[in-house]
């Protein structure tokens, strides 16, 4: 579907994430002259590699599993190191009595426990993750149930309850009646239906930063970046596609890649306007729409503790250790609290107090993903029905446009590998391949 005399290109890849980076270079493989449009005055989106206290620090997503396919592929192919997070010493989890220390292992494994009993019956349901609906005979019932509903089917104690519930609305951005059940239990599919696989979700980063990995695609495709565009419309007339930015530049194409959000594609004029299921999923949301990253630089003394809080508790239900500094020690924070003031330092130390950890905090580095204009949300997590009622219709082209983000992966939504997935399927399809 390429090839249009008139068109300034063959694609435009409409944002510089993880997804339109991966498709930029895929087409670019393909011997297309590709146009990356991004609002931003950087690439990366909702990854962000930055440095803090000496340290390089990522203000988005971080965590990657060598075994995650697309992102594993990646590694290999750029020969890219992992390094593993240091061991945590000790953990402060909720209790109807207040927090409670514990050691790692035991703390851990009372949660997977839980996690265990609520994940239950995943290899039956989830029997191939990355076909989401193989069995949607299975899940037609199951999409419906939220975390919440989930948590009172399992009839816990209320110390069961409280080690386990601060994770879950956390993860489904703020309250377990967020949060659809099937979002969770399919990450726990895809991490191996184990709270091993689980934990190890949380344990490997990129050496040198996501930007490294961003930049070694960048440099094999080289294609042209435009960033400080963002666009306002997209028309396609059917022969080509015309894109335009905000500062009115007019560009076109003979295919488009929309790699933005998907809580933010109601920014963008398409005309004609987009299909009902990308409609539907930009209204209501995919991405979680409170979600604070907090990087908390405190003096020694704390260590390698974790934290977490009990669902309603306090603004900050997850703290982790993260590398000492010079002058002290790293924690990584997260917060879906919009009460919260992430640069009110006092604010701050006292929600981490409320989780029974003390830090002397010497300052905090925050983004808030919900109201950054050009994410609108932090990462994927499905609601109640959107799986079985948006699925498969979210992945699928429309007249000359496709869709790639990590909102809308078939396997790891709501992780850059996600995101490298839906790329490399909106390139084939704007390839006209599939
Ligand atoms: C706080 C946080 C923690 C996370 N933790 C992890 C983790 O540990 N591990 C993991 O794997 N994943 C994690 N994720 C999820 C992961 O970051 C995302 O799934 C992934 O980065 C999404 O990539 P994407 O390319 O789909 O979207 P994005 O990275 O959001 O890229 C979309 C791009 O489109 C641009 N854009 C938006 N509007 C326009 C416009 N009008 N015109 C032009 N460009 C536009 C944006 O600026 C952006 O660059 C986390 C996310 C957040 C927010």
């Amino acid at each position: 579907a390429t090839g249009g005399a008139a068109a300034d290109w063959d694609v435009i890849v409409i944002g510089a994430g993880f997804a339109g980076i991966t498709a930029a270079r895929e087409l670019r493989a393909r011997g297309k002259r590709v146009l990356v449009l991004e609002a931003r005055d950087r690439i990366g989106g909702r990854t962000w590699t930055d440095t803090y206290g000496g340290q390089l620090i990522e203000r988005g997503g971080t965590w990657v599993e060598p075994t995650q396919p697309y992102l594993g592929a990646e590694l290999t192919r750029y020969k890219l190191a992992l390094e593993e997070d240091e061991p945590i010493s000790t953990t402060w989890l909720p209790t109807p009595n207040g927090p409670r220390q514990f050691t790692p292992e035991d703390g851990f494994g009372r949660m997977g426990t839980v996690f265990e009993r609520m994940f239950d019956g995943t290899r039956t349901y989830f029997e191939k993750p990355f076909q989401p609906l193989y069995r949607a005979d299975l899940l037609q019932s199951l999409d419906k149930l939220t975390l919440r509903d989930r948590l009172t089917q399992l009839a816990l104690t209320p110390e069961e309850e409280l080690l386990v519930n601060g994770q879950t609305a956390v993860y489904a951005g703020g309250a377990s009646t967020d949060g659809a059940f099937t979002m969770f239990a399919h990450w726990w599919a895809l991490a191996g239906h184990t709270n091993a696989g689980w934990n190890d979700t949380m344990r490997w980063r990129i050496a040198k930063g996501t930007t490294a990995l961003l930049q070694a695609m960048v440099n094999e495709a080289k294609p042209t970046i435009k960033l400080s565009s963002p666009v306002a419309s997209v028309n396609d007339t059917g022969t080509l596609v015309y894109v335009t930015t905000t500062s009115g530049t007019r560009y076109s194409a003979t295919a488009v890649v929309v790699a933005m959000p998907v809580n933010a594609l109601g920014t963008v004029k398409f005309s004609p306007s987009l299909p009902p299921a990308l409609t539907t999923a930009t209204t209501q949301g995919i991405a979680v729409k409170n979600a604070v990253k907090l990087w908390i630089h405190a003096r020694k003394g704390a260590g390698r503790v974790y934290g977490q809080g009990a669902e309603g508790g306090s603004p900050i239900p997850m703290l982790l250790p993260f590398k000492e500094t010079s002058e002290g020690m790293l924690y990584v924070a997260f917060s879906t609290d919009p009460r919260l003031d992430p640069t009110n330092t006092a604010q701050v130390k006292k929600a981490v107090q409320q989780l029974g950890v003390n830090l002397d905090v010497i300052g905090v580095k925050a983004h808030d993903w919900g109201r950054d204009p050009y994410a609108r949300g932090g990462w994927a997590f499905r609601k109640p029905r959107q799986l079985t009622t948006l699925y498969p219709e979210v992945t699928y082209t429309s007249g000359r446009l496709s869709f790639a983000s990590g909102d809308i992966a078939n396997g790891w939504s709501g992780y850059i590998d996600g995101a490298i997935e839906s790329g490399l399927r909106a390139a084939r399809q704007a390839a006209g391949e599939e």
